[in-house]
């Protein structure tokens, strides 16, 4: 479990995290998300104790990061997949971080099974791809079997194999009972991967709830219908106080009454349908509104 309380960091006149207090429980994939420039990287370097805030604390597991005794065995991070010396291999490079650690070679070879780079691991870790970095960075995070594991940005630049593998990988360190913390800016990644949301904007807090409930909150449901006979079942749609419809290009939009509802309405007074269906709204666009006000670089309208 993590536990941030009040978390707050400036760099000389940039509040780059304000206030900011959240949980994030073991066992699910909570996902930190946030504009460019939110203060994720910082928030996850001052869990690591990469950073000092100025006020307030992240503890892991009830700790600060400092105060662990086995630091890699409780908590593991890819905060950079580039963080690899170029000419070292991938072996090497593990070997290298598990010795300094007193973990075995025996683990090393476990952990690259685990995020499959076996067959490449005398490779020189310079010319891996960005998929196989990250990896190989996420190798290193699992070398001392942490209960808790930060990812930041862990999809970037990669291509949409690398993407599902990353997501099932995490779906399964969080069915083994692990707390996984994961950045993104990009929300319609995070609500494929994540259980749970964390969303910030100029470091402070803007929301913490299940997925579930932050897709059923930003987006609004609604059923488009074509009919032949569109003015008169609008008549019998405006029957209802709590439905409304819009026409947009040339067919209904219907707000307030789910399809089934509607098609039997429809049925009922022999009205013929062309068309009967369920619309989402988009999810990319009610977080854009969500984080309109803390994004720090905004294109210049055309
Ligand atoms: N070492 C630093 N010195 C000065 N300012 C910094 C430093 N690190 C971060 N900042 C500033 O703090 C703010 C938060 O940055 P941070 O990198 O934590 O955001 P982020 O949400 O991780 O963004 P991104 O998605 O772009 O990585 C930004 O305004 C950034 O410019």
């Amino acid at each position: 479990m993590i536990e941030a309380a009040g978390l707050t960091k400036h760099y000389g006149p940039t509040v780059a995290v304000d206030d900011l207090s959240f949980t994030v429980e073991a066992g699910r994939v909570t996902g930190f998300l946030g504009p460019n420039g939110a203060g994720k990287s910082t928030t996850m370097r001052m869990i690591l104790g990469l950073d000092t805030p100025n006020k307030g604390q992240a503890l892991i597991d009830g700790k600060r990061y400092s105060e662990l005794k086995r630091p890699l065995g409780t908590v593991g991070a890819l905060l950079d997949a580039k963080w690899v010396h170029p000419n070292r291999s991938a072996r090497s490079h593990l070997r290298w971080l598990a010795k300094s650690n007193h973990i075995s070679d025996k683990r090393v070879d476990e952990v690259l099974e685990m995020v499959g780079l076996t067959a490449v691991a005398k490779r020189n870790a310079g010319g891996f791809s960005l998929g196989m970095a990250q990896r190989l960075g996420i190798a290193g995070a699992l070398l001392g079997d942490p209960k808790v594991l930060l990812f930041d940005e862990p999809v970037n630049g990669l291509d949409p194999e690398g993407i599902v593998w990353i997501r099932q990988f995490m779906h399964r360190l969080a069915a083994d009972g692990r707390t996984v913390l994961v950045s993104s800016h990009l929300l319609s990644e995070m609500a494929q991967t994540a259980h749970e949301l964390i969303v910030i904007g100029k470091g402070k807090l803007i929301a913490q709830t299940s997925t579930e409930q932050f897709i059923k909150d930003a987006t609004e449901d609604n059923v488009r219908v074509r009919s032949p006979h569109a003015v008169k079942l609008r008549e019998l749609l405006a029957g209802s106080a709590t439905v409304t419809s819009d026409e947009v290009d040339g067919a209904l939009v219907v707000h307030g009454l789910d399809p089934a509802s509607i098609g039997d309405l429809a049925a009922a007074n022999g009205i013929v349908l062309h068309e009967l269906s369920p619309q989402r709204g988009s999810l990319e666009a009610a977080f854009m509104q969500l984080t309109k006000e803390s994004v720090e670089y905004h294109a210049a309208e055309s």
